[in-house]
């Protein structure tokens, strides 16, 4: 297991890195327009999604509050993932609306469009980068973000540096920083992925089964990791594991899809009490 280095020798191995000399590319985000003075940070709106007449969303309604960690929850074919395609774009909506913020309608945008908007989505398994470092994926990842001034082939500033190393810390693979990806465990590169999304900055992160496949010791380090972005960042989770739907849920909302719109919405103790919940859903 090799030490990490000090965080002001991290720009030193960097492979690619910052522009010209003197122009500084860290605090470098642009202001991405979303407005979210409503106080939410996603609307859907009787969003329908008829594939040849079998509609896998139907009429769905639900808003995700900034800052908020939403768990979505609902059995198989509910349309969970299909809700995650329509606010990423990779599914246009055959009617109703999808809002970011009050002013960004994601039915028009690409989803190239509504990445660089500020909507990060982690798929249930990891893509990261194999033959890199974890180094190499946070950097790379920071690197791919488009409102990024263009940083190929020079170095990392102190502040780019900076924030690698705390996502490291956030995502507890300071002592993995030099390994290959690929040498890492399924739940280890779970958290570098969530690292590399965090690294872009995202305003809104989509996560889709992130536990399926860890250990219970991972599984509860990914709660904790969940809880800590929470506040920081508007989180939707979907996930099938109750115990840590009931961990990373807290006090919050949990909503349950079934056939495509709202079974039920409440804190975990009122959806598990429900009796239409526990009929499709739990009780199975
Ligand atoms: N491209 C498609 N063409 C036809 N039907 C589709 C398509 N995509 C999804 N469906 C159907 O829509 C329904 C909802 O699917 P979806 O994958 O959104 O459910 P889910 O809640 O994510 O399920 P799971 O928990 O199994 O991942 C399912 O019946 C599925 O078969």
């Amino acid at each position: 297991m090799s030490a990490m280095p000090p965080l002001t020798d991290l720009d030193a191995r960097s492979a690619v890195g910052d522009g010209p000399a003197g122009e500084a590319t860290a605090g470098r985000v642009a202001p991405r327009g979303v407005d979210t003075t409503h106080g939410a940070i996603l609307y859907l709106d009787d969003v329908t999604v008829s594939f040849d007449g079998f509609k896998a969303l139907n009429g769905l309604s639900l808003d995700v509050g900034v800052g908020e960690l939403r768990c979505i929850i609902g059995p198989n074919g509910a349309g969970k993932t299909t809700m995650m395609d329509v606010i990423t774009g990779k599914t246009r909506p055959t009617s109703g609306t999808a809002f970011f913020g009050q002013n960004i309608d994601l039915t028009r945008l690409a989803e190239s469009e509504i990445a660089a908007s500020g909507i990060g989505r982690k798929f249930q398994r990891p893509t990261v980068f194999e033959a890199h470092t974890v180094f190499e994926n946070l950097e790379l990842a920071m690197k791919a973000d488009k409102r990024v001034r263009p940083t190929l082939f020079s170095r990392l500033t102190g502040e780019q540096a900076d924030a690698i190393g705390e996502t490291l810390a956030l995502i507890r693979l300071e002592d993995a920083v030099w390994r290959e990806a690929g040498l890492l465990s399924h739940g280890q590169k779970q958290w570098l992925e969530i690292g590399m999304l965090l690294m872009q900055q995202p305003l809104l992160l989509l996560l889709d089964e992130p536990v399926a496949g860890m250990t219970d010791a991972e599984t509860e380090r990914t709660a904790e990791l969940l809880n800590t972005l929470r506040g920081r960042h508007s989180l939707v989770v979907v996930e099938h594991d109750m115990d840590f739907v009931t961990r990373i849920a807290g006090g919050g909302k949990v909503t349950v899809l079934h056939e495509g719109s709202v079974l039920a919405e409440g804190t975990m103790a009122q959806v598990q009490a429900d009796a239409r919940v526990i009929e499709v859903y739990l009780g199975r």
